[in-house]
């Protein structure tokens, strides 16, 4: 099928299929059982957990995934940042993206703030030029201080955070990426992320956030997307999509 893209458009995920082999871990009898009957059957299990999906984004829009645990979402978020490729479907995105999905990956931990600068950076698409111009302004909005010649291994999860958050700002993407991970930030630091969160949105740049945070998301973002069961139930205003999640918890509870 080919999918006409409109050219305002940032994100595309066209009929996603993920799925993750499980492992049961078998007893040695079961596992000789199965040797002797020459393999037959499967000792391990797929899981599928997008089955599917479909998604258009438009440039300047503001996507929150909602859903309850285990839904799909952080695995969608990582299928759009390229970290996972789906079994089936594509996903195509225009113009930098820059994703905060675990706290910390693509940092080395035997390495210093400083040094880590320069290596998510680089990952992150900026030159050493332009990393060098941004350096004060990078460890300046952290607040991480004289800390940012310490290994990272020493930092807590909110100081991962802080410098995680200030590069990926800093590089001045046009498609921001952010699963849950703000929880972990204090409550002033929060709020100055959340106050950056909506200077981009304000400038234009395209917004997906993943959060359990009904209320946070309701204020930043302007479209909702519900997942069940790594399918999408729900696409619309983000206020009737936020309704209609509490509606099917307080059903469930
Ligand atoms: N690497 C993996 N291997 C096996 N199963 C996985 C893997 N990653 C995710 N899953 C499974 O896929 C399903 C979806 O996980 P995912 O993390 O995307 O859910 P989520 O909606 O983000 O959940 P939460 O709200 O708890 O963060 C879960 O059942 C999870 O166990």
């Amino acid at each position: 099928m080919t999918v006409t893209v409109r050219p305002d458009t940032a994100i595309v995920v066209d009929d996603i299929v993920k799925e993750f082999v499980l492992r049961h871990t078998r007893s040695l009898k079961e596992a000789l059982v199965w040797l002797l009957r020459g393999r037959k059957g499967d000792i391990t299990k797929r899981f599928r957990a997008l089955d599917d999906v479909s998604l258009h984004v438009a440039q300047g829009e503001t996507v929150a995934l909602l859903g309850l645990n285990g839904s799909g979402k952080s695995t969608l978020l990582k299928l759009i940042s390229g970290v996972l490729q789906p079994d089936s479907g594509s996903v195509r995105t225009r113009g930098r993206v820059a994703g905060l999905i675990e706290v910390g990956a693509g940092f080395h931990h035997d390495l210093s703030g400083r040094d880590n600068v320069y290596l998510n950076g680089a990952i992150l698409g900026m030159s050493r030029a332009e990393i060098d111009e941004r350096f004060d302004s990078i460890v300046e909005f952290s607040e991480i201080g004289e800390f940012i010649d310490t290994e990272v291994k020493f930092y807590s999860s909110g100081m991962y955070l802080r410098l995680a958050f200030s590069i990926a700002v800093h590089t001045d993407p046009e498609i921001f990426l952010i699963d849950e991970i703000l929880a972990v930030g204090d409550e002033p630091f929060q709020r100055k992320c959340i106050a950056k969160i909506k200077e981009l949105s304000a400038r234009g740049k395209t917004l997906f956030v993943v959060s359990h945070d009904l209320d946070l998301v309701s204020t930043i973002c302007e479209r909702g997307v519900l997942l069940e069961r790594g399918v999408i139930q729900l696409d619309g205003p983000v206020r009737d999509v936020v309704a209609e999640l509490r509606l099917r918890s307080a059903d469930d509870a």
